[in-house]
């Protein structure tokens, strides 16, 4: 629609709908899949990707795999500079998605205070199926023995929060496409805990 005016949508919003282009944090305890989801939901939105595990210490990750949890002094500045990301990525205005545990509401404020748009993805999965998939994981740092402390620490999405929590028992290709599918029809969810806030 051209009607001349200078207020038109910025580089950053759907012309489609008017909405801007969402910045997406994955979240959840470690093996619901946050990785794995996230950078399949990235393709889908043609945006950029990042993991929050690339923004630890080196010495956080030996603490990890070490079979000791993480903090809250330790994880601040971790989230602190995945808030960076986040903020660099909004004033770009293409969207963006991230995986990151963000386990308590007040770790997900600091987020938030960095990118006040950030859409929450919780995924979640029971204790077994969580087990089962990190011990059938190679390669990677963080121990099976860790997801205890994980859904100890956890802090659901309270009803405030702006986001969607997701059951992963399906294939991840299907998480993901039931996520873009939110995130294309805000408010027009199935109902409380199942659409996005
Ligand atoms: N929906 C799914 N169905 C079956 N397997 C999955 C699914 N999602 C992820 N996986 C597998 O489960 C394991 C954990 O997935 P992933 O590494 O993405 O989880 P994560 O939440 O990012 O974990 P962490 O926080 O420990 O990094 C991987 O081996 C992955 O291939
Ligand atoms: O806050 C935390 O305890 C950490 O971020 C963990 O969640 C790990 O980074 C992740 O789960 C392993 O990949």
């Amino acid at each position: 629609m051209e009607d001349g005016s200078s207020t038109g949508p910025d580089s950053s919003t759907d012309p489609g709908s008017g909405r801007r282009a969402p910045c997406v944090v994955v979240i959840g305890v470690s093996g619901t899949g946050k990785t794995t989801v996230a950078r399949l939901l990235a393709e889908r939105l043609d945006a950029p990707f990042a993991d929050a595990d690339d923004f630890h210490r080196p010495a956080d990750i030996a603490r990890m795999a070490a079979g000791r949890p993480l903090d809250d002094a330790v994880r601040r500045p971790w989230l602190e500079s995945v808030g960076r990301w986040l903020h660099e990525r909004e004033a770009e205005g293409a969207g963006c998605v991230v995986a990151c545990s963000a386990l308590k509401r007040r770790y997900r404020d600091i987020l938030r205070a960095a990118c006040p748009d950030a859409v929450f993805l919780h995924l979640t999965a029971g204790h077994d199926l969580l087990a089962e998939r990190i011990g059938r994981r190679a390669g990677h740092f963080m121990p099976q023995s860790l997801l205890t402390s994980q859904l100890a620490t956890l802090e659901p999405l309270e009803p405030d929060e702006r986001g969607a929590t997701l059951f992963v028992g399906q294939a991840p290709e299907l998480i993901a496409d039931t996520a873009a599918d939110l995130l294309a029809r805000p408010g027009e969810g199935p109902g409380e805990g199942s659409g996005l806030r």
